[in-house]
């Protein structure tokens, strides 16, 4: 497509946004301003969803003021069409498109009809089908949640849902080390893109993950991130290219990619590892200072971290603040609300946990606030303890106290199911060489000599012998791990690979997939400690510390790069040390002391902070009753440590996190739609659009571009063949499959693809039916109510595109009840193409008679839509509305912004909802054969 400011366009996909104008065109970029939904959208030139709308001679069109115009002639000046056109006084002058009404025509396929442009029974039925599916899929409760090729985890997809349906989400996705923030993460991604309240996203991560985050967008969520380089991020304006960006943070450095990535408007930024984002009182980090001025220009914000509060009640608030300014704006406000709510936490245990809840219970809760909605919560509940009463206060407690809303934190514990994680220690005698108080004895030391007298290397090899399995090692130095790993492969013939900080990016991904690759790849990954972050290698059961890492918090990244979601294995952690050095100190402090190897270790931190110095102490004097009092006092200070956490556990933040009974009954929700898959829908398209399709396996077919395929454009289908499989079991087994559910874009691309283009709009159908009057003449109409305005603000959810079907014969009775659909399907018989034409043009007359009765049964029901739509929106946001205002009076978590984001979101659809119209989707005529 050749684009002109000026032009006339229609969005494809968003055909309510009416006609638009091109306002800016450069080399990559369009703009465009639709008029009637004031709305502007920008695309990609070379895959802008759009269609340009052009007449002909004899064709006729409004313009503004709602005049009605005939083509008679069309040129062109500097690509814009000027149409010579006859007025309703019959006066001819040209007319420039831009004059052109913004609304699109609603009547296309009574035009296409009396034009004798008919298609057949089989393409009204997939349009009939498309629309109704269309319209089932977007009022789904869990619409946006439901594609994704993710295993239906309940913990995963309760937080989704409770911050998808926000409207500028800002949150702190928080959840222990591998339990899925990158899934929640792009849940919530995916679901704001499909519901139109996010166009533009930008994910920002260490350089190691943006491979793996690009691939898990792709394969899990279907959505096609541009990944920025230095080279791509420097091109002039490179941030408004793309929608959707993923960006290695280390670029941010550079202030001149920083400035141009501000200058781009973002609806949703994401940053993983956020913990990175170092901040105290003294100093703030630049990685900090960089993401907070692009979270200040993103109304969204998703920030991802395993260790939101281990690495200091500084750092947590740092991040919390970047979230919401306003409500976390003082650090030693922050650390007083703390406290004080841990004071109350055994009231809000005993609320939480027992069947009968006392009377000083509700007396220490009432103490939070004097908050009169909480006053009367607690009255209600006191004079009946029932279910309901208890959640509605606690529900109450959540939304009001605390850090609820913003942030989400799910734990083993609290989730449970997790493998046991094994550990497997083995003492091995110092060599000489070596230094008794180093973690790293082999640094600095010239490789050739260590390796041949470090025992772990003997150690190693005899593991990997006799395990005969994959084994993920990590070293705290690249220089050990590359030395290691050379070794290993060229003297000892090991099938191993490598992943440090001196590899590309490309050089990581492909060591990375040569270790995951079961049947052909490497058994050893050795990995310097880069290798303990973010990734995936859960598909392994075996880590090896070559030496050990100088933090607890370290530890457990290392371990959760196997002890993750998927893995299906005890995990077995194998420590070789050295004994009687500083090796064998820690080994015994973390297992004796912390107990890190066992369980994830939330107490590190703290320990550290205590008992860093004699922890330093035993190693400068490596002293044996040193270090047993040091682990003893550190064993006892633990237990007191999690039992204080236990008790203290923030169980509103636990809640906030998942409700498991709600988040299973998510589930089912989501199991329930699918259960209908998309399969017959889609057969049905291809059978229409000429596509192959051949039986791969159970519930898996081969599509591919057939020979006759009626279309250049059938969404995902191309002359190479795609596998495609509508079982989500089987989609999470085979990632190179295809898994189409209503939401995937195939799918909604063919709804799309019909509904927007005339396919099947006008039709022609012979069915014979003995019980019917032989050649009676019937015209079936399908009409839906439209209602210009942006996706963004929702207006589908009050006002659905209904599909008003009507079913008229030539003496204006209502058959709608008796020829239905199937009916119709079941007793269809073949006619041609001239035959159908003939009875269209001898029987127009008549036909448009009937095709009148038949609109205006369906105009007769527009008023009861816009008003029961009109209701709908009155209720559910004005509810969301006033919970919102009420909150604020309490909680200054509750962000003015949200508010008034509602606010305009009812105001614009209630204007719209006003303006609706009925458009004429499509028509057929039926006739019963003798
Ligand atoms: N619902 C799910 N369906 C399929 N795979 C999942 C699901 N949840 C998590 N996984 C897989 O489990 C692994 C861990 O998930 P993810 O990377 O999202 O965890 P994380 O909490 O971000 O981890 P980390 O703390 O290491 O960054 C990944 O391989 C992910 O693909």
């Amino acid at each position: 497509m050749s684009f002109s400011v000026g032009q006339r366009y229609l969005s494809t996909t968003e055909l309510e946004l009416g006609l638009g104008i091109i306002t800016q065109v450069d080399h990559r970029m369009i703009e465009i301003f639709f008029p009637a939904a004031e709305d502007r959208r920008t695309y990609a030139s070379n895959n802008a969803p759009l269609s340009r709308i052009t007449f002909k001679a004899g064709d006729t069109f409004s313009d503004r003021e709602g005049n009605e115009y005939k083509v008679i002639e069309v040129t062109e000046n500097n690509g814009l069409n000027i149409y010579l056109a006859e007025d309703p006084n019959g006066e001819v002058r040209p007319v420039p498109e831009l004059e052109i009404g913004d609304q699109v025509s609603l009547n296309a396929p009574w035009e296409r009809l009396s034009a004798g442009n008919i298609d057949g029974s089989q393409w009204f039925h997939l349009r009939y089908k498309s629309l109704l599916e269309r319209e089932r899929l977007e009022q789904a409760k869990y619409y946006g949640l439901m594609g994704p090729r993710i295993s239906l985890t309940p913990h995963q997809f309760f937080i989704a849902n409770n911050v998808a349906n926000r409207p500028c989400p800002r949150v702190l996705l928080a959840d222990e080390v591998g339990l899925g923030k990158t899934i929640e993460a792009g849940l919530i991604i995916h679901q704001q893109l499909m519901n139109g309240r996010a166009n533009r996203v930008l994910i920002s991560v260490p350089d190691t993950l943006v491979h793996q985050w690009l691939v898990e967008m792709l394969r899990k969520f279907n959505l096609h991130f541009s990944v920025y380089d230095r080279e791509r991020a420097l091109e002039p304006e490179a941030f408004e290219q793309n929608q959707l960006i993923l960006i290695s943070n280390k670029l941010w450095h550079e202030e001149e990619i920083h400035q141009s990535a501000l200058s781009a408007n973002w609806d949703l930024l994401v940053v993983d590892e956020a913990h990175h984002l170092h901040w105290s009182e003294s100093e703030i980090s630049e990685e900090y200072r960089h993401i907070q001025a692009l979270a200040d220009k993103s109304s969204g914000l998703l920030l991802l971290t395993a260790t939101p509060e281990q690495l200091g009640v500084e750092g947590h608030f740092a991040r919390l603040h970047l979230l919401d300014p306003q409500r976390f704006n003082s650090l030693d406000q922050f650390k007083t609300q703390e406290e004080n709510y841990y004071q109350i936490s055994s009231a809000i245990n005993e609320l939480v946990d027992s069947d009968e809840v006392s009377g000083e219970c509700l007396a220490e809760i009432k103490k939070m606030s004097d908050d009169s909605v909480l006053a009367e919560l607690i009255e209600t509940f006191e004079s009946s303890q029932t279910n309901e009463n208890k959640q509605s206060l606690i529900n109450h407690l959540i939304d009001h106290h605390g850090t609820g809303r913003v942030l989400f934190r799910n734990t083993r514990s609290a989730i449970k199911g997790f493998p046991q994680r094994i550990l497997q220690e083995q003492a091995l005698e110092k060599p000489e060489l070596f230094s008794s108080h180093s973690l790293t004895p082999e640094k600095g030391l010239d490789e050739r000599q260590w390796l041949e007298v470090d025992p772990r290397v003997k150690y190693l090899i005899e593991l990997y012998k006799q395990l005969k399995d994959k084994l993920l090692i990590i070293c705290r130095n690249s220089e050990t791990a590359l030395a290691l790993e050379e070794h290993l492969r060229l003297r000892e013939g090991l099938k191993t690979t490598a992943f440090h900080e001196g590899m590309s990016i490309i050089e990581q991904d492909r060591s990375a997939a040569y270790f995951s690759d079961m049947e052909d790849g490497a058994q050893l990954l050795i990995c310097s400690e880069i290798g303990s972050e973010g990734r995936n290698f859960q598909f392994a059961h075996h880590i090896v510390m070559y030496d050990l890492p100088a933090h607890p918090d370290l530890l457990e990244q290392r371990i959760g790069r196997l002890d993750r979601i998927g893995q299906t294995e005890d995990i077995k952690i194998h420590v070789p040390y050295f004994s009687g050095t500083v090796q064998e100190i820690y080994k015994r402090w973390y297992d004796e002391g912390l107990f890190a190897f066992s369980q994830s270790c939330a107490t590190g931190e703290a320990l550290v902070q205590k008992y860093q110095e004699r922890l330093n102490k035993c190693i400068e004097t490596n002293d044996p009753a040193l270090t047993d009092a040091l682990i003893s006092d550190t064993a006892k200070d633990n237990q007191a440590l999690k039992a204080k956490i236990d008790a203290g556990r923030d169980r509103l933040l636990e809640l906030n996190s998942c409700q498991p009974i709600q988040a299973l009954q998510i589930i089912h929700e989501i199991e329930d739609f699918e259960f209908d898959d998309p399969k017959k829908f889609m057969d049905t398209a291809f059978n229409c659009f000429g596509i192959d399709r051949e039986r791969h396996s159970e519930n898996t077919w081969v599509v591919k571009a057939g020979e006759q395929m009626l279309t250049d454009h059938f969404p995902g289908v191309t002359d190479e063949a795609i596998t495609v499989t509508y079982d989500r079991d089987r989609a999470l087994e085979r990632e190179d499959f295809q898994f189409l559910t209503w939401e995937h874009p195939m799918v909604t691309g063919v709804m799309d693809l019909v509904c927007d283009h005339h396919y099947g709009n006008a039709a022609f159908s012979l069915i014979k039916d003995q019980r019917l009057k032989p050649g009676t003449l019937y015209v079936e109409t399908l009409h839906t109510p439209v209602v210009q305005a942006a996706k963004s603000s929702q207006c589908y959810r009050f006002m659905p595109k209904s599909v008003i079907r009507h079913v008229v014969s030539h003496d204006s009775r209502d058959f709608t009840e008796y020829l239905t659909d199937q009916h119709l399907h079941e007793h269809r018989q073949k006619i041609s193409k001239a035959i159908r034409h003939e009875v269209i043009k001898s029987q127009k007359d008549l036909i448009f008679k009937v095709f009148q009765i038949a609109e205006k049964q369906a105009k007769s029901k527009l008023a009861g839509l816009v008003k029961t739509a009109n209701e709908r929106a009155d209720q559910v946001l004005d509810h969301e509305i006033n919970r919102l205002i009420s909150l604020k009076n309490f909680n200054p978590n509750i962000r003015q912004e949200e508010i008034d984001a509602l606010i305009n979101q009812k105001e614009a659809c209630k204007t719209a909802i006003d303006s609706c119209q009925i458009k004429l989707e499509a028509i057929r005529v039926i006739v019963n054969g003798s």
